[in-house]
């Protein structure tokens, strides 16, 4: 019987045949696969709705079959072929991805880690193949590796994939070998995630969560080896998770090499510090997570004195006994930024602290404050872009006044708010009207309280705003949840403009059923695609509406005074 690797929990027996079977599979000769082979590793993805890796040798034999993502199902080094930096293992891999888009950094990073011949990312829609990238490793210091754009299932499997392996081999071995820079191995986190499942969430909620976890460690710059789950009705007060599942957790980190251990949820010094006391490595949890990419990405003054304050205000309750075992564990995750050093320093010097960031960003709300002020003294209206992050707020701004915000395929990629004049043509009238548009934070399920906190001042923009502009990523499976995540966000906040629209983006990559659903359900919103163009010229229309009815609304409300 043939073993299939990585995350089998929860996937019926049925359905692990049918994987079985994938090992009885060639591939055509001189082919990187077979469109059937990949139709077929599509549909069963979607039905156990985990991604699957083939790994191939050049003979076209399956060798290893695995659930999860490449990054997850690493093969061991002592296992692959060939050993010598200068040549690739022999060994290719055929993916699949249930988020529709190009394979990110860590899934190259894993090929290199292989030195895989290639990698084809296949991701999948509707249990059929969606798109096809094909990866491969380049001699380049820098980024060792090149992703194709996307290609169709044909161009993919004609072409002849013995010349372009030598090729790539040759290339490889006249540089002197894979640039595999020791940063690129030993800098990541590797990471295990720990789920909790309790009475109050759904399994697709709590899914989607580790899902979203996953990237958030992703983006934090770790890889994740592995989730375990565990179904409880509360928490264990003393380890989160009960004793069994404590050991089964040391056993894995150890197997894996795991060097840090994330929960899916809040857990105290406590909880944490007996943790790492059972398990011999770092626990952190999500808002740590957050706060940690917060950290790696706080660029300007105002960026980065906010997040010291988010990071402080939340060690503070749990400083007792945790700074010094948790820097000597030495993971990266959750002890970087401006917080670092003060970690191990004592209470009342990080009560003092505390107290001097409030200051400062006191003063850099009144500062905002005032630039608001001078806005509104001249009568211009301005209009905030909301959402989840990575809804494509920024890039919607970038696009609609030729700003040249930082956008990226990465949790958090804004921390400063950016504000840009637009100008917009009436098209009755020809009368050209001029309005602000504002770029702010992303949002994110349970915000943690202490980055609400600290990014007032920035938070503040939306607030007062005249009107707001939702954006929703329609192409991202939980996209309810997330107008739901962000409505939530938005109800803490003091007072938020009346008047605000959904626009819903990425349309591009969001199925037709979506698009019918998201249509019947919210008939008021605009529908568009920021890096295709596509809706533009009517959000701007409605945007201008949208300040009208704002107007209007508060004249109203002023006469009835
Ligand atoms: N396919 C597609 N991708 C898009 C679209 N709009 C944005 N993106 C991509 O989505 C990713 C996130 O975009 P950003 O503009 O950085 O998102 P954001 O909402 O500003 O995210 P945060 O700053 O993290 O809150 C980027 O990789 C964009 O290229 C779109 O209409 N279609
Ligand atoms: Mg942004």
């Amino acid at each position: 019987m043939q073993r299939i690797y990585g995350n089998l929990q929860d996937i019926k027996t049925t359905y692990i045949k049918q994987l079985q079977r994938f090992y009885e599979q060639r591939q055509l000769e001189n082919k990187i696969t077979r469109p059937e082979f990949a139709s077929e590793l599509a549909a069963i993805s979607s039905q156990i709705h985990q991604p699957i890796c083939c790994y191939l040798n050049r003979r076209g034999q399956v060798i290893r079959v695995a659930v999860g993502t490449p990054n997850q199902t690493q093969i061991p080094p002592e296992e692959l072929p060939r050993h010598s930096s200068e040549r690739l293992s022999g060994i290719h891999c055929v993916a699949t991805q249930l988020r529709s888009q190009p394979p990110d950094e860590a899934v190259a990073i894993a090929m290199v880690r292989q030195r895989l011949d290639a990698l084809v990312v296949l991701t999948v829609a509707d249990g059929a193949v969606k798109q096809a990238f094909l990866a491969h490793l380049i001699p380049n210091a820098q980024t060792p590796w090149t992703i194709s754009p996307e290609l169709s299932l044909d161009d993919l499997t004609q072409q002849n994939f013995d010349d372009l392996a030598e090729e790539w081999e040759r290339e490889i071995s006249q540089a002197g070998g894979t640039y595999l820079s020791q940063e690129m191995v030993s800098d990541q986190d590797r990471v295990l995630l720990v789920g909790v499942q309790t009475e109050d969430l759904s399994p697709q909620r709590f899914e989607d969560g580790l899902e979203e976890l996953v990237r958030l460690v992703e983006t934090a710059g770790g890889v994740v080896l592995d989730k375990l789950r565990q179904k409880r009705s509360r928490p264990h007060p003393q380890t989160v998770v009960g004793q069994g599942k404590v050991e089964e957790i040391a056993l894995l980190a150890q197997k894996l090499r795991a060097n840090l251990i994330v929960f899916d949820r809040d857990i105290s010094a406590s909880q944490a510090r007996n943790l790492e006391q059972e398990i011999g490595i770092s626990v952190v949890d999500r808002t740590e997570v957050i706060l940690d990419i917060f950290a790696q990405r706080a660029r300007s003054g105002a960026g980065k004195l906010q997040v010291e304050l988010a990071q402080l205000e939340y060690m503070l309750p749990r400083l007792r006994g945790r700074g010094r075992e948790m820097s000597r564990l030495g993971a990266g995750i959750g002890t970087r930024g401006p917080g670092e050093t003060r970690l191990e320093t004592e209470r009342r010097t990080i009560g003092r602290r505390i107290a001097q960031l409030q200051q400062e960003v006191n003063q850099l709300q009144a500062h905002r404050a005032r630039i608001r002020e001078q806005r509104h003294q001249q009568e211009i209206p301005v209009v905030a872009l909301v959402g989840y992050t990575n809804a494509g707020k920024s890039t919607l701004l970038n696009v609609l006044t030729h700003a040249e915000v930082y956008t990226a395929d990465q949790l958090f990629a804004t921390l400063d708010p950016t504000t840009r004049k637009l100008v917009i043509t009436e098209p009755e009238t020809q009368q050209r009207r001029t309005i602000l548009l504002t770029d702010t934070v992303g949002f994110i399920h349970e915000l943690p309280p202490p980055l609400m906190d600290a990014f007032r001042a920035t938070l503040e923009e939306v607030v007062e705003a005249d009107a707001l502009i939702h954006v929703v990523n329609l192409s991202h499976p939980a996209w309810e949840n997330h107008i739901t995540s962000v409505r939530e966000i938005l109800d803490q906040m003091p007072q938020i403009p009346a008047k605000s629209l959904i626009a819903f983006n990425k349309i591009d990559r969001a199925d037709s059923e979506t698009l019918a659903k998201a249509t019947q359900e919210y008939p008021q919103a605009v529908f568009v695609s920021a890096t295709q163009r596509l809706g533009l010229e009517t959000l701007k229309l409605r945007s201008l509406q949208l300040i009208e009815e704002s107007v209007e609304a508060i004249a109203l409300a002023q006469n009835s005074l």
